[in-house]
């Protein structure tokens, strides 16, 4: 680790998980990195969920240097229910409401920022904000300090949801299903049904692009990006992101706890080789162990893991689909299993969601192991035994599973997803797309037929396999750091951090 020294980074994740737990990952491999101090501010519930998530990493001595700030928010003067600080429990619908609520945070933050600039006689060296929360580079302006926006996805992801909200360029495809984003190659080419339908029907009035748009524009008055992504593993992606910015964008992923992107993959599990993941700030309604001891019991590369991140649910008709395809392919599986669409997201769970008897029928022939909410979902894919990952596509998802060597089957269900699924699908081997959305209607027999695709060892299931080992090597290279020899992302990493204290220099002088 560098020398201990003076300077501070301040960070504002925004508030769900998907972004949180990357930003935690961000601040630790800064703060080995460099020894800076880093402050992560957020609303008092996110600052409960981080506190506990650092105490659970006993092996990481430097945690006391990552400082958590509190900023007030009171979800109920905004018309959310009382204590809402997550998109977790949140509809989509909902979630529109809680962004725009989100923007409250400014002044408060302004203040916090401000107080330390005071107290140190001098502002942070940077910012470091959420693409949500734009709004930070005016912030940073106006205390003197820079800053730098964190976009949470990958390049190409990021470069296709930021390009088509500000764009809306599928309003001009006149009698085509097609369109592409203005000024790319046509590898940029998109079908209409991978439009969120929130984007499909967005004119530029409406309340989601007000909110995108303007966070997205303030976004590029930043000094430069970061992206939880890896040279090596998407070129053109970041290439093309560039040229959309016009701004520095740093590869600096994968951002995952170093116990898990340098094991040794000989070890069968993460938790079997004394790893933690620091990821216990989530209450586990199944223990750690339950979870191994399962997978212990299967072959390598036999169970499917299925998730679908943090805060998306399928229907109520595409749950049954989804359990008869999977009894009937009689591959063994994990499920983390969430209230469907239409149910309150906290409600007790409920046998009638499955088909009759389901839960008993794979408890007794060990076929199936149903997760309530919230899995170890890092030390499941670190397993030997896990062979495939039937995932939204949300970006740690992608990169957690990717990291692993384990393909993915594909079920896009909001936000950037559908773009990460058509990357991994048509640039990189390691994908097949079960279907898209909540709205589509699944059926139990494509269910089992693309389980069976995937999870053959020969044959396409693997050859994603082998693809998909290429790019966790990748993924490992980009992180090393022995000496002279450094991976692309721990040269990205220093490379900002000597740009901001170049910036630093500069306005010192001037
Ligand atoms: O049972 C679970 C479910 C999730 N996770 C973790 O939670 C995170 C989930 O992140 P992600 O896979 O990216 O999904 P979302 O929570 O849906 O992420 C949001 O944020 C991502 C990053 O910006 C975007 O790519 C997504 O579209 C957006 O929905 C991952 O680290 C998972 O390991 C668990 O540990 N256990």
């Amino acid at each position: 680790m560098a020398s201990k020294s003076n300077e501070q980074i301040v960070m504002l994740p925004f508030l769900a998980h998907g972004h949180l737990i990357p930003f935690i990952a961000l601040a630790r491999q800064i703060h080995q990195a460099t020894g800076f101090r880093i402050s992560i501010a957020s609303t008092p519930l996110n600052i409960q969920y981080l506190s506990s998530t650092f105490n659970s990493s006993s092996d990481e001595p430097e945690s006391d240097s990552i400082t958590l700030l509190e900023l007030p928010f009171c979800s109920a003067d905004n018309g959310l229910p009382p204590n809402t600080e997550s998109t977790e429990n949140l509809s989509l619908d909902a979630i529109g409401k809680f962004l725009s609520a989100s923007q409250s945070l400014r002044a408060p933050f302004h203040s916090l920022v401000s107080d330390i600039s005071a107290k140190q006689g001098h502002p942070p060296l940077c910012i470091i904000s959420d693409v949500f929360f734009g709004w930070a580079s005016e912030v940073a302006n106006s205390l003197g300090t820079v800053n730098v926006t964190f976009s949470t996805g990958g390049a190409y992801g990021t470069l296709a949801y930021s390009s088509i909200w500000l764009n809306l360029p599928h309003r001009g495809r006149g009698d085509s299903d097609e369109f592409h984003l203005p000024g790319f190659p046509d590898r940029c080419r998109f079908h209409i049904t991978q439009l969120h339908h929130f984007l499909r029907n967005a004119d530029g009035t409406d309340s989601w692009s007000k909110f995108f748009q303007s966070q997205i524009s303030f976004s590029m008055q930043s000094a430069g990006w970061l992206c939880n992504t890896v040279e090596e593993f998407e070129p053109a992606g970041l290439e093309w992101l560039r040229n959309f910015l016009k701004l520095p964008v740093w590869a600096i992923g994968p951002l995952l706890p170093p116990t898990v992107i340098k094991k040794d993959s000989s070890s069968s599990s993460a938790v079997a080789s004394g790893i933690s993941t620091g990821r216990a700030g989530k209450r586990l309604e199944i223990s750690v162990e339950k979870c191994m001891e399962w997978l212990e019991s299967h072959s390598p590369s036999s169970v499917l893991y299925i998730s679908f991140g943090s805060q998306n649910s399928i229907s109520p008709s595409q749950m049954m689909e989804l359990a008869t395809g999977l009894e009937e392919s009689a591959k063994p599986f994990i499920w983390v299993i969430r209230p469907p669409v239409g149910f309150d997201k906290k409600c007790e769970f409920r046998a009638e969601w499955l088909p009759e008897g389901f839960e008993e029928r794979m408890e007794k022939r060990k076929q199936g192991l149903l997760v309530r909410n919230w899995a170890p979902q890092l030390e499941i894919l670190s397993h030997q035994s896990t062979g495939a990952f039937l995932s939204h596509c949300g970006w740690n998802s992608v990169v957690e599973s990717l990291s692993q060597a384990v393909p993915i089957i594909a079920w896009p269900l909001a936000a950037e997803q559908a773009y990460n699924s058509k990357m991994l699908v048509e640039e990189m081997g390691v994908s097949v797309e079960l279907t898209r959305w909540l709205h589509s209607s699944l059926d139990w027999k494509e269910v089992k037929k693309v389980i069976e695709l995937v999870m053959d060892k020969n044959g396409k299931g693997g050859d994603m396999r082998s693809k998909a080992m290429v790019i966790k090597d990748q993924l490992r290279a980009a992180v090393r750091d022995e000496g002279e020899d450094k991976g692309s992302s721990v040269r990205a990493l220093d490379d900002l951090i000597k740009t901001l204290q170049s910036k630093r220099q500069m306005s010192s002088i001037s």
